[in-house]
């Protein structure tokens, strides 16, 4: 969404935005995502701790984040200093409501996120109501991020795993790299049925550092759209990477 085209759903994205950035209290270490619903969470977080006095830290999930944190006046810490999180509350791409699977990544800063996530005690979603899939990968192409070394390889054995393979560019043709350097592999895979079976043969192809899918991370979904603010929990628990 560029500066001059303006995001239908960016009133939804605010809503639920609001409501997770209330689920944050004095004393938490919070993880910060990235994207334009994200964007929304730290734009309120820094109204909180300048009009309502809220005191928390926080770890950014990418360097665009960090510079609006830093912006918005929240207090950054590090892993070194904060190895647990209280919460994170990040965006998504796709939203599987019976399991709050996700797909994420298509801003690039997936690595990030999932280390963000995986540490935190509660993984927040917040989205427009438009991010439901009935199965992952109805919507949107599953972004896989893989070390510039070798990428081409790489992308052979995720053909060979029944992806259109695209990498990423940027609009002047050159490669798109994520914070670390790293390249984006969007691969378009039939509808994912099998998404932990799936995790696993990715994990496999050397070269791959990580990928956009969240699974059984997420503690509770807050989507936003015309019927109103939908909150959902998952239904057997969570389990962490
Ligand atoms: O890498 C980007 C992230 O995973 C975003 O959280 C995700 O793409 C959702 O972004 P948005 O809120 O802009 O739709």
């Amino acid at each position: 969404m560029t500066a001059t085209q303006p995001d239908p759903a960016a009133a939804f994205k605010q809503q639920s935005a609001i409501q997770a950035a209330s689920l944050v209290q004095t004393g938490m270490a919070v993880g910060l995502g990235t994207g334009s619903t994200a964007k929304f969470v730290v734009a309120e977080l820094g109204r909180r701790i300048r009009e309502e006095g809220l005191r928390i830290t926080a770890i950014p999930t990418s360097i665009v984040t960090e510079k609006q944190a830093r912006e918005e006046g929240i207090p950054l810490t590090t892993f070194g200093q904060q190895p647990e999180l209280d919460i994170a509350i990040d965006g998504a791409d796709e939203i599987e409501p019976a399991t709050l699977n996700l797909i994420k990544g298509l801003g690039g800063a997936l690595l990030w996120e999932k280390i963000v996530a995986a540490a935190a005690a509660q993984f927040v979603v917040v989205a427009d109501a438009s991010k439901y899939v009935d199965h992952l990968g109805l919507r949107c192409p599953l972004p896989v991020e893989v070390i510039p070394f070798g990428w081409e390889n790489a992308a052979r054995k995720l053909g060979h795993l029944g992806a259109q393979v695209t990498p990423r560019r940027m609009r002047d043709g050159s490669f798109f790299l994520t914070d670390e350097k790293n390249l984006i592999l969007d691969c378009v895979f039939p509808a994912i049925m099998e998404p932990e079976k799936l995790s696993a043969d990715l994990h496999a192809i050397v070269g791959v550092v990580e990928h956009g899918l969240f699974l059984h991370m997420a503690t509770q979904t807050i989507t936003a759209g015309p019927e109103g603010i939908r909150v959902l929990t998952p239904q057997g628990g969570r389990t962490c990477p």
